[in-house]
C-alpha cells in the first residue's frame, strides 16, 4: 500500500511537482484552464458565508481592493486575508478592459495595470493555497504514511503473533496428539495387560487342571509337569513384565503430569499472551479508534481536496479500503483469536479428558498392581503346590521307576516262566502224544478195551434241579481230560477212563479221538465201537447223531467219511477196496436184518418178520475170528452217498419207541457192520478189516420207565442182555476159562470184539441229570470194569492174495 502511494504520480497529475522557487515561473507557463482544476481554497476557519461576502464586497469594491492591494496590503494578503472562489477567478479571467472612449487608452492602461494587479494577486493567492495545499497534502501523506507504518507494525506484530500463536497452536496440536497418542498407546497396553492378565489367568487355570491330572495320572505327570513349568515361567514373565509395565506406568504417569504441568504452564502462558494480544487489540482498536478520527477528521479537512482533487479522493478511498482490509485483518485475526480460544478450551477440555483418563489409568494401574500383587501371591501359592507335586512326582517317578524295574523284572520272569511252561506245554504235549502212543500200544499187548466216557449236556427235558449236576472233571494232570468224578449220596466216586469228554465236547472233538482207529479198520484191524449207557444218555446221538446238520453228525457217518476219503486216497498207492455194509438190530433177543428189502417196518411187524421170511439170522464165527449172520443182507458200497442213503433205510427200520426217559428210545442193539477187504495191486498185499459200530439199547431200571407191555418186554430184553454184557465183561475181567458169551444174541455177536483180537472201544454215556446218578454210577463202574478187561492182542489181518480170489476185486 506504502509503496504504491509512493509511486502515484504527484497531487498536481500533469504538472510537475510545484516548489517555492519555481511555482510563480510555473504558474504562468500553466494554461489557465488546467489552473482552475487546481481549485481555490478558503481560509482556515471562515464560513462560505462570510467567504462569499467578503469575496463578492472584494469583487464589487475591486478598486479598493486594489488599491489596497500594495505591497504591503499583498503581504498581508500572503498571510491569507484574501480569498478567491472559482466565480472570483472566473470573473476575473472574463474581466474586459473597458475605456472611457474607443481609444482611451490611458483608462484601459490603467484598467489592465488593475487587472494584472489583480490577477498577481490572485494568481500569489493560487500560489499561497498550491503552497499551504502542498503542504497539508504532504502533512496527509506523512500522516498516512505513519499510519500506513503503524499499520504495517500492526499487521508485523499481528503477524508475528499469529505465527506466535500458530505455532503454540502447533505445538498444542501436537502435544494433544501425542497425548491422544499415548493415551490410545496407554489404551492399547491397558488392553494388553488385560489380555495378558486372562492369558495368566488361563494359563493358572490350565496350571490347576495340570496339577489336578499330575496327581490322577503318574504316567503323564512328566509332560504336564514340563507344560506346568513352562507355564509358570511364562507366567513369570509375565509378572516381571507386568511389573517392567507397572514400573514403565508410573513413569509414564510422574511423565504426564509434568506434561500436564508443562501444558498448564503453556496454557496459562497462552492466556497470557492471549490478553495481550486482546490488550493490544484493544490499544490497536483504540488506535484504530483514533486513526479513525483522525480520518474523519481528516476527511473533513480534505473534503474541499476531495472535491477538488479526485486523485486525492481516490487515494482516501484506497486507504479505506486498505483500512478494510486491515479491518479484515483484524477481523480475521479476531476470528483466529476465537477459533484459538475455541482450541484452547477444547485442548482445556481434552487436558480435563486427559487428566480423567489418567486418574482412570492411575485407577486401573492400582486395581492392576492388586490383581498383580494377589495373582502372585497365587503364582506363589501355586508354586509351593507345584513344587510339593514335583516332590511327590519325584517320589512316585522313583517308586514308578522301582516298580517299573521290578515289573520289568518280574515280566522278564513272566516270559521267562511262560517259555518254560510253553515249551512244558509242549513236551507235555509231545509226552501226552507218547503217552497216549504207549498206552495205545500198551493196551493193545496187554488187549484191553479201551473205553471213553461223554457226559452229554443238560436237556431242557431233565428233571427239577437238574442244573445241580453231580458230575465233575478232576483238574489234576494226571487226570486231566481222563477222570470223571460222580458224587452219589454225599459219597465222591472218581473214575478214570482213557479219555473223558464233557458236556461241551462236539460231534468233532470226539471223533478226532477215535478216527485213528477208525483208519486202522482200512489197516487190516477188526474194530468195533460201541456206545453203552442208559436210555436217554446219548448214544445214538453219539454213534449216529443227527445227519441232517453235519456238525451233529456222529462216529457213524463221520466214520465212513473218512474210510472212504481215505481209500479213495490210497488209490494212487495201489489199493482198492471193496466195502460191504450190513446192519442189524438185536430186538427182544431177535436178530433184525435193517437192510432187507422183505420186511416191513414197525416193531410189531418186526416182531414177525423172522418167522414170516423164515430167517434164523444165526450167528457164526470162522477161525479168522470173523463174525457172519446167516441170510444177512449184505450191500456192496463204493461211496458215502450209498451207505448214507442204507443208514437212512436202517435208522427208519429200527425199532424205536417213546418212552418217559426218551421221545425217541432205541428198544434195540443196533449193529453197523462195514467189511473192508483192501488188496494193493502192486504189492499183491490184501487186508480184511473190519468196522463194527454198535449202538446199545439203554440200559432202563422198570421202576423209573414205568414201562407196561410191550415196552415192558422190551424194557425186560434190553436189560437182560445187557446184564449178559456185564457178566462176559466180568468173566472177561476175572480171566475166567468160560465166558458165557453165547448167553445173548448181543454178546455172542460181540464175541471176537470182547474175547478176541478186535480193537474194541466202549463209549459209555452219562446223562448229567442228578436222578439218573444212580445209572450213571453203574453204568461208569461197568465201563470200568470193561477198561480193565483184556481181550487180546489185536492182530492185522493181511496176507498175500490167493491167485483164484484175485478176480473178485478188479
Ligand atoms: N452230546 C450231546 N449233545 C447234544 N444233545 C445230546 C447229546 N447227547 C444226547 N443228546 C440228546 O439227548 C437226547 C437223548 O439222546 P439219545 O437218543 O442219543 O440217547 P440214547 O442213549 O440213545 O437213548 P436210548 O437208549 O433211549 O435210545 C436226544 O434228544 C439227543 O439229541
Amino acid at each position: 500500500m506504502i509503496s504504491r502511494n509512493q509511486n502515484k504520480p504527484p497531487l498536481s497529475n500533469s504538472l510537475p511537482p510545484p516548489s517555492p522557487a519555481n511555482r510563480k515561473d510555473n504558474l504562468a507557463e500553466v494554461p489557465i484552464d488546467k489552473r482552475r482544476k487546481i481549485g481555490f481554497g478558503k481560509m482556515v476557519g471562515e464560513t462560505s458565508s462570510t467567504r462569499t461576502r467578503r469575496v463578492f464586497s472584494a469583487a464589487n469594491a475591486g478598486q479598493d481592493h486594489v488599491t489596497a492591494s500594495d505591497p504591503a496590503s499583498a503581504a498581508s494578503s500572503q498571510c491569507g486575508c484574501i480569498e478567491f472562489t472559482l466565480e472570483d477567478v472566473e470573473a476575473l479571467l472574463n474581466e474586459k478592459m473597458k475605456g472611457k472612449t474607443k481609444f482611451d487608452y490611458k483608462g484601459k492602461c490603467e484598467q489592465m495595470t488593475e487587472y494584472v494587479k489583480k490577477l498577481r494577486l490572485c494568481i500569489k493567492w493560487f500560489l499561497e493555497r498550491e503552497d499551504n495545499h502542498v503542504l497539508e497534502q504532504e502533512k496527509l501523506k506523512n500522516m498516512v504514511e505513519c499510519a500506513e507504518k503503524e499499520c504495517t507494525e500492526l499487521k508485523m506484530q499481528m503477524k508475528s503473533k499469529e505465527e506466535e500463536s500458530n505455532s503454540i497452536i502447533a505445538e498444542l496440536r501436537k502435544s494433544y496428539a501425542s497425548i491422544e497418542a499415548r493415551c490410545t498407546k496407554e489404551e492399547a497396553d491397558k488392553l494388553a495387560a488385560i489380555d495378558s492378565h486372562r492369558r495368566e489367568k488361563d494359563a493358572r487355570v490350565a496350571a490347576e487342571s495340570a496339577q489336578a491330572s499330575l496327581s490322577e495320572e503318574i504316567k503323564r505327570t512328566h509332560e504336564e509337569l514340563s507344560s506346568a513349568n513352562q507355564k509358570i515361567s511364562s507366567a513369570n514373565e509375565m509378572y516381571k513384565r507386568l511389573q517392567e509395565y507397572n514400573t514403565s506406568l508410573q513413569q509414564y504417569n510422574s511423565k504426564l503430569q509434568v506434561e500436564v504441568a508443562s501444558a498448564n504452564d503453556t496454557l496459562k502462558r497462552v492466556e497470557k499472551e492471549k490478553a495481550a494480544i486482546v490488550e493490544n487489540l484493544s490499544t490497536l482498536r483504540g488506535h484504530y479508534n483514533s486513526l479513525q478520527d483522525q480520518l474523519i477528521s481528516f476527511r473533513a479537512s480534505q473534503e474541499h481536496a476531495i472535491r477538488q482533487k479526485e486523485a486525492l479522493v481516490n487515494e482516501v478511498g484506497c486507504l479505506r479500503g486498505e483500512l478494510q482490509q486491515v479491518r479484515d485483518d483484524r477481523d480475521h485475526q479476531l476470528l483466529r483469536v476465537q477459533t484459538l480460544s475455541a482450541e484452547l478450551v477444547k485442548y482445556q477440555e481434552s487436558t480435563e479428558k486427559s487428566t480423567a483418563e489418567f486418574d482412570n489409568l492411575i485407577i486401573n494401574s492400582s486395581a492392576l498392581e492388586d490383581t498383580c500383587s494377589s495373582q502372585r501371591e497365587q503364582i506363589q501359592i501355586l508354586q509351593n503346590q507345584l513344587a510339593a507335586a514335583n516332590r511327590k512326582l519325584e517320589r512316585a517317578d522313583l517308586s514308578a521307576l522301582d516298580m517299573r524295574n521290578e515289573f520289568e523284572e518280574q515280566k522278564k520272569v513272566v516270559d521267562d516262566l511262560n517259555n518254560r511252561l510253553a515249551e512244558a506245554e509242549l513236551q507235555i504235549f509231545e509226552a501226552e502224544k507218547l503217552r497216549k502212543k504207549l498206552h495205545n500200544t500198551i493196551l493193545e499187548l496187554k488187549g484191553n478195551i479201551r473205553v471213553f466216557c461223554r457226559v452229554r449236556p443238560l436237556l431242557p427235558d431233565d428233571g427239577a434241579g437238574s442244573e445241580m449236576t453231580a458230575i465233575s472233571y478232576p483238574t489234576s494232570t494226571e487226570a486231566l481230560g481222563r477222570g470223571i468224578d460222580i458224587v452219589q449220596s454225599g459219597q465222591k466216586h472218581p473214575f478214570t477212563f482213557d479219555e473223558v469228554f464233557t458236556h461241551e465236547a462236539s460231534q468233532e472233538n470226539v471223533f478226532v479221538e477215535i478216527s485213528q482207529v477208525v483208519q486202522s479198520a482200512l489197516d487190516g484191524y477188526k474194530v468195533c465201537i460201541f456206545a453203552y449207557g442208559q436210555t436217554g444218555s446219548g448214544k445214538t446221538y453219539t454213534m449216529m447223531g443227527k445227519p441232517e446238520a453235519p456238525e451233529q453228525k456222529g462216529l457213524i457217518p463221520r466214520s465212513l467219511e473218512q474210510i472212504f476219503q481215505t481209500s479213495q486216497s490210497l488209490i494212487s498207492q495201489g489199493w482198492k477196496y471193496r466195502m460191504q455194509a450190513s446192519m442189524l438190530e438185536i430186538y427182544n433177543e431177535t436178530i433184525r436184518d435193517l437192510l432187507s428189502t422183505n420186511r416191513s417196518s414197525g416193531l410189531d411187524s418186526s416182531r414177525a418178520d423172522s418167522v414170516v421170511a423164515g430167517k434164523q439170522y444165526a450167528i457164526r464165527h470162522d477161525a479168522n475170528g470173523n463174525t457172519h449172520v446167516s441170510d444177512l443182507t449184505i450191500v456192496d458200497v463204493c461211496g458215502i452217498k450209498e451207505v448214507s442213503s442204507l443208514l437212512q433205510q436202517a435208522a427208519q427200520s429200527r425199532s424205536v419207541g417213546k418212552t418217559q426217559m426218551n421221545e425217541q428210545s432205541s428198544r434195540s442193539h443196533f449193529v453197523f457192520t462195514l467189511r473192508i477187504s483192501g488188496v494193493n495191486v502192486s504189492t499183491e498185499q490184501q487186508v480184511q478189516g473190519v468196522l463194527n459200530l454198535i449202538d446199545l439199547a439203554g440200559s432202563e431200571r422198570l421202576a423209573k420207565s414205568g414201562s407196561t407191555g410191550d415196552r415192558l418186554k422190551e424194557t425186560q430184553a434190553i436189560n437182560k442182555s445187557l446184564s449178559h454184557l456185564s457178566d462176559v465183561i466180568n468173566s472177561l475181567a476175572k480171566k475166567e476159562d468160560h465166558v458165557p458169551f453165547r448167553n445173548s444174541k448181543l454178546t455172542h455177536l460181540l464175541q471176537p470184539c470182547l474175547g478176541g483180537d478186535s480193537k474194541t472201544l466202549m463209549f459209555v454215556n452219562i446223562s448229567p441229570d442228578p436222578s439218573s446218578v444212580g445209572e450213571s454210577l453203574c453204568s461208569l463202574r461197568f465201563a470200568a470194569r470193561v477198561n480193565a478187561c483184556e481181550i487180546g492182542i489185536p492182530r492185522r489181518q493181511t496176507n498175500v492174495r490167493p491167485l483164484d480170489s484175485r478176480l473178485s476185486y478188479g
